[in-house]
């Protein structure tokens, strides 16, 4: 288990030292296109799962959601001061 924080920090850390077979990194390198359509996907799969699946299912599919929008924050440069300025 991790936070949202301790999440952020590694895939930071990922994407400077990009390790062999991480995930993150090979997602980086497909770019802000790809990346954008995973949170759409994952988007969808929270909806469904909280309208047809119950809440452990939709609290899965909300971590990859939140896994993906870091993703896509780390690719573009956006901070999470950027984010929260907007809260
Ligand atoms: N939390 C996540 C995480 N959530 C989602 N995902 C990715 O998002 C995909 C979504 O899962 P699904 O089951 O929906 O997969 P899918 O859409 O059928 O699968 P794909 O065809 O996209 O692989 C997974 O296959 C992972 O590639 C994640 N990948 C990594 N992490 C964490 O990120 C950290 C760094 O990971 P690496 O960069 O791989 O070392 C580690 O702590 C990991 O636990």
């Amino acid at each position: 288990m991790k936070t949202f924080e301790e999440l952020w920090a590694e895939l930071n850390e990922k994407a400077q030292t990009r390790p062999e077979g991480s995930g993150t990194v090979a997602e980086l390198d497909r770019g802000v296109h790809f990346i954008g359509k995973k949170i759409v996907e994952e988007a969808a799969e929270v909806w469904m799962a909280a309208e047809h699946e119950g809440n452990a299912a939709a609290a899965e599919e909300i971590s990859q959601l939140l896994y993906h929008l870091q993703v896509l924050m780390i690719e573009r440069g956006i901070t999470l001061d950027d984010v929260y300025s907007h809260l």
